[in-house]
């Protein structure tokens, strides 16, 4: 059996256009996730197809302009992919990078297409450097935290083809005379065939990984965290929770639980309307979060209620973290709400005799309840006899701070 050039070739085109087209219909555009990236991968599927298919139009009539745009189409495919590969790297993307490249080319292919070897070298050593950058930045150690397989895959598959596109472009610059027309049966043209649409074929895979991967952690997101304000959702604060009482049980370590409440709430809503209610929950989680250390656990336990467990920490924690909150709200949320936002907040450590996180919880919200009733605005802490510890258990009030004024 020999190796049929135009077989191959058409062979290739054909499955370059049908992934191309099944990506484009299969992947709606309308989905959010990664979307980016699969459908700048279909992009440069279709640039192969529009590109192959005008070089071999090139034979039959208008060479020069034919295989000008066929070039350029080529150029603006590996431009695509650069897309695909930013996106899915989280990198930011240079236009530039895209569209300088395949219009030089189409402007210097123009101009020296009179000498074959300058024309044919210009526009292999352009895809050569673009393949090569890709490769390298996909298959680099560190290249990025996401998955190494699709970056493995497609990282491959232009590492494969880079060397063949240069190969052309020396055997283009130092022996024109042996370079084999694109549409004779050589075997340059059949292994360069072969390896392109192996390339494209892989690289499809590859980039449909990555979609799927980036499409599952968004899942995995959303099932983890609230999403109006992007800490942890009840469910998921329980489950980690329920895991650091039991260390801190085991190791005799202390553990605090802060629970916390924004106060008149139902006004904010009621008074300003509900995107201003969600807006003050999204700031105040943000002030919350920035208030914490990176081990503790924060959630939204309810409606305008969160959750806070502090691993490895006692009631001093607490009272500062309460402190800070409360100035972050006066001085930053405050003024960017236009209104002033208040809690309540109750707390609790971890004793020796609880049997579970339910116990904690129980008693942190017994505590909000009793801010709540003293007038709002204050933390209460209840329960001072930490885990491992034999002091009296006693409860504070700590005096209230300005609540809200909607
Ligand atoms: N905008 C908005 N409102 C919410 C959300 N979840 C719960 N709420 C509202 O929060 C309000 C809570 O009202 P209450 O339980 O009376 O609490 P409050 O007005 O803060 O009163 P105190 O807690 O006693 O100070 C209700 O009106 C809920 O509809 C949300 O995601 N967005």
């Amino acid at each position: 059996m020999t190796l049929d050039a135009q077989t191959l070739f058409l062979s290739m085109w054909v499955n370059v256009t049908l992934m191309s087209c099944a990506l484009a219909v299969g992947v709606h555009w309308r989905q959010k996730t990664s979307r980016t990236g699969i459908h700048a991968w279909s992009a440069a599927l279709l640039c192969q197809s529009a590109g192959w298919a005008l070089l071999m139009l090139a034979f039959r009539g208008w060479p020069r302009g034919l295989s000008t745009l066929g070039a350029a189409a080529l150029v603006a495919s590996v431009g695509c992919m650069y897309v695909a590969v930013q996106s899915y790297l989280r990198r930011p993307v240079r236009p530039a990078w895209v569209v300088v490249p395949p219009l030089a080319v189409a402007v210097v292919h123009w101009l020296v297409f009179s000498h074959f070897g300058a024309r044919i070298a210009v526009v292999n050593g352009v895809l050569g450097v673009q393949m090569g950058w890709l490769a390298w930045a996909l298959l680099r150690p560190g290249a990025a935290a996401s998955s190494w397989r699709w970056r493995w895959l497609a990282g491959a598959g232009l590492a494969a083809s880079a060397p063949l596109v240069f190969g052309r472009m020396a055997i283009a610059l130092w022996a024109p005379e042996r370079y084999p027309a694109f549409d004779s049966p050589h075997w340059l043209n059949a292994l360069g065939l072969l390896v392109n649409n192996a390339c494209l074929t892989i690289g499809t895979l590859a980039f449909l990984l990555a979609h799927r991967d980036e499409a599952e952690q968004a899942l995995r997101r959303l099932a983890t965290v609230d999403g109006l304000t992007g800490v942890l959702n009840r469910r998921t604060l329980l489950e980690r929770a329920e895991e650091q009482v039991a260390l801190a049980r085991r190791h005799c370590q202390p553990l605090a639980v802060l629970m916390l409440d924004l106060d008149h709430f139902k006004e904010i809503n009621d008074t300003r309307g509900h995107p201003a209610g969600d807006r003050a929950l999204e700031l105040f989680a943000d002030a919350l979060r920035l208030t914490l250390r990176q081990p503790d656990l924060v959630g939204r336990y309810g409606g305008e209620e969160f959750c806070v467990v502090l691993p490895m920490s006692g009631l001093d924690a607490v009272r500062g973290i309460d402190a800070r909150l409360r100035e972050r709200l006066q001085h930053e949320v405050g003024p960017l709400l236009g209104f002033r936002l208040g809690f309540s907040a109750g707390a609790t450590q971890l004793q020796p005799d609880d049997d579970g996180l339910g116990a904690v919880i129980a008693r942190a919200d017994r505590a909000l309840y009793a801010a709540k009733s003293a007038g709002r605005g204050r933390l209460v802490l209840e329960g001072t006899q930490a885990a491992g510890d034999a002091g009296p258990a006693d409860r504070a009030v700590l005096p209230p701070t300005p609540t809200i004024d909607p």
